[in-house]
């Protein structure tokens, strides 16, 4: 299928309303079909997310012998060995942050090599951290050049009574960690070293996964889980709605002053994102200073938001936005900036948004890079509900957790041009 190259966006004339729901969280659907995949049995997982991120998971997760059918656009069902076979390729994973780490860990549990391997940005994020903390166990994992591609030669065993992990960088070193850890010989202390961690929300995910696919874990101190070598058992779970995808959404809807129903109540979420929920509803008047650490993945539509806030926002707590899928500040402060210059400027890791609710109404031609970054893309389209001229490059990039972010839009009443 052809790439759409650009797509202005037309500024809508109403308010956006109506009914919009976000597909199923990437986040938990990436963890309930490994867990799923390292049972033995049939799980089915429903609400499920269908993209490129769940794509490569299931595509991987085949390679290693695991059965996975997918009865309709929501639905997979999982059927396990209890042990997963070693592929006979490398198993390639795009830019899935989440696939790439989780398997890394996992691939210990496999008795034979498995090489994981991503796209060009997937081999720019940084991997070293999980991988010398498999290596301490020792696993024989490899990552050259500290980030994918990585060769784990597992034997389907590891020997362990504490994992010790810095999730500075990433807490899906720990998540990878602990959801391997049950696949032990003995229970396994697994403990957070280093730097603060974001996102502890993520890491409350992966416990939750765990224990509903029959895992016994336990939080035991404020930086350690012990994890019992309990293996996993099959299960049929359903799998909630994307929190971060939702920020768009609640976005939109006060941007317009419009009436979206997403069909679930902010409250109703588990994942870290739907924090944002209470930030974004206080526009336009988000306070002085964000902390992004705890929400992260919302952090891009807060600072598209904030700028047509009535006071400047100061993003700080952020700094691994600089490793995620692009550059975050940086593609941020730089589309912010295409737009109007001087909206936006770092500030060491922080990220400074002047706002300017003049900009609503204006005509302000700016294309937007997307740097193959779904959530660039995304957050970008905000501005152009407001700004008339806004054109994201590369808007297929929202395939890889929100394949039918523009069709939504759509849906409550967004017109678009330059569709090819
Ligand atoms: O565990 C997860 O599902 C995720 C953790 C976060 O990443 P990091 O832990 O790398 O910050 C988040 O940005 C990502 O989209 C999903
Ligand atoms: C950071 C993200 O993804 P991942 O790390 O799973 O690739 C994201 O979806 O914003």
């Amino acid at each position: 299928m052809t790439r759409t190259a650009k797509l202005t966006i037309i500024p809508p004339d109403k308010p956006l309303s109506g009914r919009a729901m976000p597909p199923g969280s990437k986040s938990i659907t990436n963890r309930a079909l490994l867990l799923a995949g390292l049972a033995k049995g049939t799980s089915r997982l429903t609400g499920a997310l269908k993209s490129d991120d769940t794509r490569y998971m299931a595509d991987a997760l085949r390679a290693m012998g695991v059965s996975i059918d997918e009865p309709d656009d929501t639905t997979f069902v999982v059927t396990g060995s209890g042990r997963l076979q070693p592929p006979k390729a490398p198993l390639f994973l795009g830019n899935a942050g989440t696939a790439t780490r989780f398997l890394t860990a996992a691939a210990a549990l496999v008795d034979g090599t498995v090489i994981v391997d991503g796209d060009e940005h997937m081999r720019k994020r940084p991997i070293g951290p999980l991988v010398e903390a498999m290596r301490t166990l020792g696993i024989d994992a490899t990552a050259e050049t500290g980030c994918p591609p990585v060769t784990v030669k597992g034997t389907g065993r590891f020997q362990a009574d504490r994992i010790r992990i810095d999730g500075g960088l990433s807490s899906q070193y720990v998540s990878a960690l602990l959801m391997m850890a049950a696949g032990g010989d003995r229970p396994v202390d697994i403990e957070l070293v280093g730097e603060d961690i974001g996102a502890l929300g993520y890491i409350d995910l992966t416990t939750a996964a765990m224990k509903a696919f029959g895992a016994k874990v336990e939080k035991t101190s404020p930086v350690t889980w012990r994890v019992e070598p309990t293996g996993y058992r099959a299960a049929d779970f359903i799998v909630e709605p994307d929190a971060s995808a939702a920020t768009y959404l609640w976005a939109a809807e006060v941007l317009t002053s419009g009436a979206i129903d997403l069909g679930v109540p902010a409250d109703a979420f588990s994942q870290p994102d739907a924090r944002a929920y209470d930030m974004i509803a206080r526009f336009p008047q988000l306070p002085p200073e964000i902390d992004g650490s705890q929400m992260q993945d919302a952090v891009p539509t807060l600072a598209v938001l904030a700028a047509f806030n009535e006071t400047p926002v100061r993003f700080v707590g952020i700094a691994n936005l600089r490793v995620k899928e692009c550059d975050r500040i940086r593609a941020l402060s730089s589309g912010l900036n295409r737009i109007l210059p001087g909206l936006a400027r770092e500030e060491g890791d922080d990220l400074i948004v002047k706002s300017d609710p003049a900009l609503a109404g204006k005509r302000l031609p700016a294309e937007i890079d997307s740097f193959a970054d779904h959530r660039i893309a995304m957050s970008f389209a905000l501005a152009g509900l407001k700004i008339d001229g806004i054109t994201i490059l590369d808007p297929d990039c929202v395939g890889k957790t929100f394949p039918a972010y523009w069709r939504t839009l759509a849906a409550l009443g967004v017109t678009y041009q330059n569709k090819d």
